[in-house]
């Protein structure tokens, strides 16, 4: 059927499609092929009506504000692979509405003839709430490809029970993560309990994890209730679950296999019933090849990873998230970062992730009596990475004397380069002798 017939066809049906489009609550369109807007429900009137018409618009140019198809705009668009395998799409899209862009899970699912062949494409637009693309006081926050592959995850399994293992450097925001998906799953009613892994002895594992019965052992002078039973109906958080000496994997294998635990000092076995999340900064499946870590118990926490992505690898992540962070440091001050501090740390790599630009900022906060942070308020190896070792692009009250910028220089790249004397003076393109003698004053000054 030629694209002019599907949509006469399409134009005739549009006032019975918008009925059943109206029982739906999130917002709503049916496409034609050509990627024109049908019909659509009241939700998406309300969300992205602009005030004019919205029937024969594009729909890439409505809720995108693109003017090509989001394929050809560098994303992945779910009509055009509706319309290229006929099957059901969903993707995580970032799309404009009145409050300014939002993320978006987008579904697409075809509609076909008699003949079977696709008529029209319904899509349903559902808000994401885990996340967001503005600052905001709390929650995730970021809005770059590495960001968005990984909410698209997080939006995927956090309806499932399914056991998720979080991979990710320290700092990358695992713990948010893992509150994230309880907060989206049908468990977010019920308690989402924390149980730190690293540094849990033999003896503490059993009776943090399972509680104990009264005089269990010396000391267990009351009955506790474990954080397996505290858990009862939410989720059940494993941090750092690769720190869990192999004694203890065993243990933790048994509870996930039979669904079942005892207190210590009981011999009554108690139903357990939580989502498992793991998170950890290790390389699990090395771990396995060096017998350090159960593959037995890996195949059970392992069953959908999610991998976060560190900071460096979402640097265009980080005005946003230090936008936000500022306002959940010091609410009451509207703090900001200077051109020249927001060059040093664009240009710093991070190996503590999102911890340690929190960290920075809450220091540089307390350094700062007025609303402007600049590179003072940053630790100094902060701004190494910068080009001349102090910010580019000062501000008027920044500008330091070149003599000092020097100094400063030279007493950071020494330090690392203790005892290589010629590579360092090769590096900085000066004689040794030059060299012994730029530090020889460092000293003295
Ligand atoms: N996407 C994000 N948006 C805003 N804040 C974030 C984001 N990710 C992490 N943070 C913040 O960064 C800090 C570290 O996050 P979190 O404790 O979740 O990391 P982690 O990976 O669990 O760290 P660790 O491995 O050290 O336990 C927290 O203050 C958290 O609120």
């Amino acid at each position: 059927m030629s694209s002019r017939k599907t949509r006469a066809l399409s134009d005739r049906l549009a006032p019975e499609i918008t009925g059943v489009l109206n029982c739906i609550e999130e917002p709503a369109i049916a496409l034609d092929t050509d990627y024109r807007i049908l019909a659509a429900n009241e939700a998406y009137r309300r969300t992205y009506g602009d005030g004019r018409p919205l029937h024969g618009r594009f729909c890439y140019e409505v809720s995108h504000h693109y003017n090509v198809p989001c394929d050809q705009a560098g994303e992945s668009c779910p009509m055009a692979n509706c319309l290229g395998n006929g099957q059901a799409q969903r993707v995580l899209h970032l799309h404009h509405t009145p409050r300014g862009e939002e993320h978006v899970d987008v579904m697409t699912r075809p509609v076909r003839d008699e003949q079977g062949r696709i008529s029209y494409v319904i899509e349903v637009i559902r808000e994401i709430r885990a996340a967001s693309s503005h600052a905001r006081p709390e929650g995730m926050v970021g809005r770059t490809p590495a960001f968005n592959r990984m909410l698209e995850l997080v939006q995927r399994v956090a309806p499932a029970d399914t056991a998720v293992l979080l991979q990710g450097e320290s700092g990358t925001g695992k713990e948010l993560v893992a509150k994230a998906i309880h907060e989206a799953s049908p468990r977010a009613d019920q308690p989402f309990v924390v149980v730190e892994c690293s540094g849990l002895t033999e003896s503490l594992f059993e009776s943090e994890l399972f509680g104990h019965e009264r005089g269990a052992f010396t000391g267990a002078h009351a009955r506790r209730i474990g954080l397996v039973e505290s858990a009862a109906g939410g989720t059940l958080f494993l941090d750092e679950v690769g720190d869990i000496p192999l004694s203890l994997q065993v243990k933790l294998l048994r509870l996930l296999e039979t669904g079942t635990y005892r207190r210590v000092g009981s011999t009554e076995p108690k139903q357990a019933d939580f989502r498992l999340i793991t998170a950890t900064h290790r390389d699990l499946e090395a771990m396995i090849e060096t017998g350090d870590f159960r593959r037995d118990l890996y195949y059970r926490i392992g069953v959908f990873p999610i991998p976060l992505p560190a900071l460096r690898d979402r640097r265009d992540d980080l005005p946003l998230l230090i936008e936000s962070l500022l306002t959940r440091i010091a609410p009451d001050r509207q703090l900001q970062l200077s051109d020249a501090a927001m060059e040093c740390l664009a240009a710093y790599p991070f190996p503590g992730n999102i911890r340690e630009l929190r960290n920075l900022l809450e220091r540089a906060t307390l350094l700062t009596d007025d609303s402007l942070i600049t590179p003072e308020h940053l630790p100094e190896y902060c701004c190494e990475g910068s080009p001349t070792g102090t910010p580019a692009t000062p501000d008027d009250e920044t500008i330091l004397p070149l003599e000092l910028v020097e100094q400063r220089y030279l007493a950071q790249v020494a330090a690392r380069f203790q005892g290589d004397r010629d590579t360092l003076a090769r590096k900085l393109g000066i004689s040794k002798r030059t060299l012994f003698r730029k530090l020889q004053q460092l000293q003295a000054s």
